[in-house]
């Protein structure tokens, strides 16, 4: 049975000439313990999606279901089973500390004193917030606030958790942390669903990436695949000055300028490498002017670049 199964799935807001369609028509099959990254530009369904498995928004039409049961005939049920974390912070009580919060929320859930005892330490630990667990929350960081949620929302044991954007308003240190915090999940066999601009989130979490455009699914690969429509193994970004290279000129071997900018003196061409041989080598020292250049850098193909690519396809 799979965790998630979303099946001709629409919901409308608004009606009359003001109805807009939010999702529309969409298919989807979540293996039980799959960390699925939900991408797409702002607008695009991605929260719609959420609030319905999650059961605060009834489906328009088609149906949804969590291990099986679905969200509107047996919402009760979903909510035992789905926890959902939203990113930002909200909702502690900055005097008491994380973890009377975390009981606070926890018997909100109905979990028994017995139950919490026992998964209290075990779910702090998880998120690296043990140590920190006695001082108050007005205390903590964001991301810690954060990974807080992220306890709150792991205490329960649900076999869906569903993450709205967790990472927003990080810094990078924090928003590795919190990375760790939801990787560190896996070994918990439970099904991940997360939504994010971030995609350092997508590649060191998700199994699957799912791309929603408009309410529809456009992509649904796995990260491998995803990460592979770039076409590209890496790009180099060449600084120079002189004549800048034209964005489109290719060499042997298919590199490729892709971007040019000029500004006061100097070029920064992006050549994007499909592989890399000897004669790339030659083409971009030889053709892009070994006299006038200043500097080389190589970075990997990440999956910006894709993202970039598939959303600028989509336009
Ligand atoms: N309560 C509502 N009433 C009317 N329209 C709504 C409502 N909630 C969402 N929408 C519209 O539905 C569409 C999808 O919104 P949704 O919040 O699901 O997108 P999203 O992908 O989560 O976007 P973001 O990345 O900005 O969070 C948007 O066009 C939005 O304006």
């Amino acid at each position: 049975m799979n965790a998630i199964e979303v099946r001709r799935l629409s919901r409308r807001y608004g009606s009359g000439a003001q109805v807009h369609t939010a999702l529309d028509d969409i298919e989807l099959a979540v293996p039980e313990g799959q960390i699925i990254g939900l991408l797409g530009a702002n607008g695009a369904g991605k929260t719609t999606l959420i609030k319905i498995l999650s059961t605060l928004l009834l489906p328009s039409s088609g149906s949804a279901s969590v291990a099986g049961l679905d969200v509107v005939s047996a919402a009760r049920g979903v909510r035992r089973l789905v926890s959902v974390v939203y990113g930002g912070d909200r909702g502690f009580y900055g005097r008491l500390t994380g973890r009377a919060n975390l009981r606070f929320f926890a018997m909100l859930q109905g979990l028994s004193r017995h139950r919490l005892a026992a998964r209290t330490d075990a779910v702090l630990a998880e998120v690296g917030m043990l140590e920190a667990a006695d001082q108050r929350v007005e205390t903590y960081s964001r991301g810690m606030r954060q990974r807080l949620h992220i306890a709150v929302g792991m205490i329960a044991e649900p076999r869906v958790l569903l993450l709205d954007e967790p990472s927003i308003g990080l810094d990078p240190v924090e928003a590795q942390r919190l990375r760790d915090a939801i990787g560190a999940l896996r070994g918990s066999g439970v099904t991940v669903l997360i939504t994010t601009h971030q995609l350092l989130d997508i590649e060191s979490l998700a199994d699957r990436v799912v791309m929603l455009h408009r309410g529809r699914i456009v992509h649904d690969l796995s990260l491998d695949q995803f990460a592979g429509r770039s076409g590209h193994v890496a790009t180099v970004r060449v600084t120079g000055r002189g004549r800048p290279p034209t964005p489109g000129d290719q060499g042997p071997g298919a590199p490729q300028v892709a971007e040019v900018t000029v500004s006061g003196g100097q070029w920064t061409a992006d050549v994007t490498i499909a592989r890399w041989g000897p004669e790339t080598f030659r083409w971009l020292s030889g053709q892009l002017g070994p006299d006038t250049l200043i500097d080389m850098r190589v970075r990997s193909s990440r999956l910006e670049d894709v993202y970039r690519q598939l959303a600028g396809d989509l336009r």
